[in-house]
């Protein structure tokens, strides 16, 4: 392969940009260069302007490289970059740049819903990167210069849950309903304010504002098939599947887990049996790919009664792995499960990483 790509990082000092730090500073194909946050942040260097929070020291690549403002003009060299920006200001930032050229990887809910724009899990849908494909052979085939575009990342609840549901669609045909109740770990909220130690020890906040919707809507346009034209999903319809999400924040730094139950459309239902073995053998495109992050093993099928756990089970695969235990049958519904994501790798910046090794594999970037 050719020299690095050069990568940027928007919203590098909250609990996603971190963890794109993380990733990206030791990354055989991507060298970290431009960093962006807040007016606040603009101006200093990375390791004065970061509330550094994570267990792994930050990074010395890092340290020194001074944070710019999230303008596009600072930003021209990259060939790709990722966002973790506050949604508040995520849609205009974001705009700007995708106008400029620049493709991106965004964290931010903002631009999820667009009909055009993927909204990937890499271990799960990366086929509906094919939009992007088809955007940039019309651009070429009609002279114009290369566009910029967004690639949007899932909710990370949303990425736990949809993780072993494609395999077992992909084998036993459509799930037509399922629920699902989370325990979120607290960084899923990010870093400024963050949530407060006094509302949280010993305690569980049972609302996350507007992560049901997300949760309910997404999977909808993720487990979705593309259009013949492949410019845009076809969203399926709740008469196709019906989800049902509740969400609670839970005492657990990082990790978040779900408890889900499902039903699918097609009988006879398989069997525990039929089911563990689905998700054992599944192996992600990525994988099959060679890209450096994707997990070996893409399921964690745990048999031991009380797994998975956040902090004994979410580092698996380096955090790209997904854990399911307690499979067993639903008096209701067919099954039901527990299943564990790491929230800021699978469920965001990893996923983010993941997603630009993939474009790199197919040329995209
Ligand atoms: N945490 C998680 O598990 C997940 C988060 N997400 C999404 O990722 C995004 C980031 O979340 P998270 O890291 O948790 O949030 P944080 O609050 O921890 O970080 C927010 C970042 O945005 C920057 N920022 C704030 N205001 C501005 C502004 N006016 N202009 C430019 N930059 C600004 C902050 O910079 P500064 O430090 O200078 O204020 C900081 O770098 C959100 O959209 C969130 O919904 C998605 C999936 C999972
Ligand atoms: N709301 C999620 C994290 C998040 O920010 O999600 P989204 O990117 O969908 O807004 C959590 O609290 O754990």
């Amino acid at each position: 392969m050719a020299g690095k790509k050069i990568a940027g990082v928007l919203g590098a000092t909250g609990s996603v940009g971190q963890r794109f730090i993380l990733l990206l500073a030791d990354h055989p194909h991507f060298e970290l260069k431009v960093l962006g946050a807040s007016s606040r942040s603009a101006g200093k260097k990375y390791v004065d302007a970061v509330n550094w929070k994570q267990t792994d020291l930050l990074p010395e690549s890092a340290t020194d490289i001074v944070v710019s403002e999230c303008k596009s003009e600072y930003f021209k060299e990259c060939d790709i970059v990722f966002s973790g920006l506050d949604a508040d200001y995520a849609g205009a930032i974001e705009k700007e740049f995708m106008e400029a050229g620049i493709a991106i990887v965004s964290n931010a809910k903002n631009y999820r819903r667009e009909q055009d724009v993927p909204l990937i899990v890499p271990v799960v849908n990366p086929e509906h990167l094919d939009i992007v494909a088809q955007k940039l052979e019309t651009a070429k085939a009609q002279g114009k210069l290369r566009p910029g575009f967004i690639i949007c990342i899932s909710n990370c609840s949303t990425a736990g849950l949809v993780a072993p549901l494609k395999p077992l669609v992909e084998k036993f045909g459509p799930i037509d309903a399922l629920t699902t109740t989370t325990l979120q770990a607290i960084s899923g909220a990010g870093f400024s304010p963050g949530v407060p130690g006094i509302d949280i020890l010993d305690n569980i906040i049972p609302y996350i504002g507007g992560e049901e919707d997300k949760m309910e809507w997404e999977t909808k346009k993720i487990l979705a098939p593309l259009s013949e034209d492949r410019t845009h999903v076809k969203l399926l319809t709740s008469e196709e599947i019906k989800v049902s999400a509740q969400c609670n924040r839970v005492a657990v730094s990082d990790g978040h887990t779900e408890c889900i139950s499902l039903r699918f459309k097609n009988r006879p239902a398989p069997s525990v049996e039929q089911v563990k073995t689905c998700l054992k053998e599944y192996v992600c495109d990525a994988y099959k790919l060679g890209c450096h992050s994707a997990p070996k093993q893409t399921i964690h099928v745990l048999e031991q009664p009380d797994r998975p756990q956040p902090r004994l089970d979410r580092n698996r695969d380096s955090g790209y792995g997904v854990s399911v235990g307690r499979i067993r049958e639903d008096p209701l519904l067919d099954f039901k499960m527990v299943v564990l994501s790491h929230n800021t790798i699978i469920g965001a910046a990893g996923s983010g990483v993941l997603i630009a090794e993939i474009l790199l594999a197919r040329n995209l970037i």
